[in-house]
């Protein structure tokens, strides 16, 4: 099945467009009449362009405001027409999207659309062009496809068809199986976008707000999967109207329209019978079993400091490569890894952002799949060279420059501390009852949320949890949680996303201070976080202090007896409830520009995130500024 996107999609001169749809590996364009009139060029010249960017022009568009009109209008629209088919002509394009008429004048009246129709028709088959009926949701008198078909079955004419548009269907809450009843052959165009779920006038919501498919809240691959049903065999072409995207960076939106539509196609093929054929097959969605290792890019003082860190909650050097200046830091299933190398991927991570988490390793059941999968959809393989007796792990490039890697048990590729690490236990330092990697929180713009969101719940088995706001005294922060499906081993990945929109919140400064997206915290996971409090204390770990005030809320809020709560309040430690259970969560001050540690216990399936405390930890972490805690260098 051929991939295409409108141009319209996303940002830029038509030629950065074209560099970039290309680059992303889209088969061809529709191109929206806008960005060609825009263009300093004529209409041979920009065909040929097209071509040279190995893309075709599926569609012209849109041609407006044709069917029902009162003569002269009629005639003028007919005539209209015929100087765009001269134009497609000179383009090289086929089809041309006529949507439906918000003419004032236009009559309506089914009969009279269709004879409309028909005469256009004719005078495209002169030109061996097809014309397509799209119903805008909004369209005067047509803002349903279904009506639409019946104007197009009306008409009769081999040159004309119907053009869909998941969008106009979707948010005017029609049943997407009504297509189904169409005959695939008479469908010409396919259009794809999704939106997010928010109540507003159709045509603002349309022109402004949609987004890739799977970025909003729409069953648009209830809607493909109809589309297929009927046989259609035409382009799956994205045609997105978003503020941000028109805004923002040309070939990552457009790598996203690419990821976003190979997922779709996965799905529809995954869940529709008898499509085997028509979409190429990929491997599914990835199931994460885990955070095998977190690795930190960290030299000289900003290393040793780590260390000591790592040291205060309880973690032990387990293990130093044999040919690298990495070492693995372990406490139960965590591991740690610092990597001082002054050359390679790491060493220039550390060289532009200081200390940082430049490396996440995952587990998953097959890590090579996992990489053919995130090439499907677009990503680049990772590598670096491989050294003696060194195992080439499968990695590949995440968004902002991140790098992930695959580990898996059966390739004996989890065998690597073994082969790679030569034991180096230290038995001195206490445990303090961490246990496993809860979640990672990456801090980015709030504009890159939905690629990174795309980007997880496409490559993975992972669902995306409502936005909430977090109020950081000087902004606002957008917090949303990507996570696995519960699962009954408890096993799997959390990945919470924090878009800031201003610099001056902590998650803002960390931006600017570290160089864009990045890991900012960790969270590490204890089952009793009491006793752990305590071995912290013993192990000289120091927390982030909370204010007396917040303890006196947390009674006013909860039905707590004074003993635990006292506990609570000496050990500064943060509480919540939700409708499953309890969540304690401890702070360390904030190191190496504003990353931090949390420590938290879950207590009866307790499944968030702790939105609600979120407010006065980022208080207590602005009052440390961006180094306190973290030795000059
Ligand atoms: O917003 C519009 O006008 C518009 C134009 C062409 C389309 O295909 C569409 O879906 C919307
Ligand atoms: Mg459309």
């Amino acid at each position: 099945m051929k991939t295409a996107i409108a141009t319209v999609s996303i940002s830029g001169t038509l030629q950065e467009k074209l560099e970039a749809i290309s680059a992303a590996g889209f088969d061809g364009i529709e191109i929206f009449e806008q960005d060609f009139i825009a263009h300093d060029g004529g209409p041979r010249e920009v065909g040929q362009m097209v071509r040279d960017h190995g893309l075709e022009i599926f569609l012209f568009q849109p041609f407006r405001d044709f069917e029902g009109l009162p003569e002269p209008l009629r005639h003028q629209a007919l005539r209209r027409a015929e100087h765009k088919f001269e134009l497609m002509r000179e383009l090289g394009t086929r089809d041309m999207l006529v949507c439906s008429s918000v003419h004032p004048e236009a009559l309506g009246g089914i009969d009279r659309m269709a004879d409309d129709f028909a005469a256009l028709g004719e005078l495209a088959a002169d030109y061996d062009i097809r014309v397509g009926f799209e119903a805008l949701a909004w369209g005067r008198h047509v803002w349903d496809h279904r009506d639409a078909w019946e104007v197009v079955r009306r008409a009769d004419h081999p040159n004309v068809g119907l053009i869909l548009d998941s969008f106009h269907t979707l948010a005017r809450k029609i049943d997407p199986d009504t297509i189904r009843r169409i005959p695939g052959d008479k469908i010409f165009y396919v259009q794809l976008a999704d939106a997010p779920a928010i109540d507003m006038d159709l045509l603002y919501w349309s022109r402004h707000f949609r987004n890739m498919p799977g970025e909003g809240d729409l069953d648009v691959t209830g809607f493909m999967r109809a589309v297929m049903a009927t046989g259609y065999d035409g382009p799956a072409s994205l045609e997105i109207f978003n503020d941000q995207f028109r805004g923002g960076p040309t070939r990552t939106i457009a790598r996203d329209g690419y990821r976003s539509l190979v997922a779709l196609m996965d799905d529809v093929r995954r869940t529709e019978p008898g499509l085997e054929d028509k979409i190429a097959e990929i491997p599914a969605r990835v199931a994460v079993d885990g955070v095998e290792f977190i690795e930190f890019a960290a030299q000289g003082t900003e290393a040793e400091a780590l260390k000591t860190l790592l040291t205060t909650l309880g973690f032990r050097m387990s293990g130093r490569h044999r040919n690298k200046m990495l070492e693995v830091w372990r406490q139960g299933d965590i591991r740690i890894l610092i990597n001082s190398e002054t050359t390679g991927f790491a060493a220039s991570t550390w060289t532009a952002r200081g200390t940082n988490v430049c490396d996440i390793g995952l587990k998953v059941a097959d890590a090579a799949s996992t990489v053919t999968r995130a090439r499907a959809l677009g990503a680049d393989t990772f590598s670096q060279p491989v050294g003696p007796g060194e195992l080439d792990i499968p990695a590949i490039r995440g968004l902002g420059g991140s790098v992930l890697h695959f580990v898996d048990a059966s390739s004996g590729l989890s065998e690597v501390w073994d082969v790679e690490f030569e034991p180096a236990e230290d038995m001195s330092n206490r445990d303090a009852g961490l246990t496993s990697i809860d979640h990672v929180a990456q801090t980015m713009e709030y504009d890159e949320m939905l690629s990174w969101a795309l980007f997880y719940t496409t490559l993975f088995d992972m669902q995306k949890a409502p936005m909430v706001d977090v109020i950081d005294p000087d902004g606002l922060v957008r917090s949303q949680a990507i996570a696995s499906r519960a699962r009954p081993d408890g096993k799997g990945l959390q990945v919470t996303l924090n878009g800031a929109e201003t610099h001056r919140t902590l998650a803002g400064d960390f931006l600017t201070h570290g160089f864009g997206a990045s890991v900012q915290h960790v969270a590490l996971r204890t089952e009793d976080m009491l006793q752990t409090a305590a071995a912290l204390a013993d192990l000289g770990f120091d927390p982030l202090p909370m204010p007396a005030n917040y303890y006196a809320d947390l009674e006013a809020r909860f039905d707590l007896s004074p003993e635990f709560l006292e506990r609570l309040r000496s050990a500064n430690i943060l509480y919540d409830e939700d409708a499953h259970g309890a969540f304690l969560q401890l702070y360390s001050r904030p190191f190496a520009g504003g990353m931090f540690f949390e420590i938290l216990e879950r207590r009866n399936g307790y499944a968030g995130f702790g939105a609600a405390n979120a407010p006065f930890r980022i208080a207590a972490q602005k009052r440390f500024g961006r180094v306190k805690g973290m030795p000059e260098v």
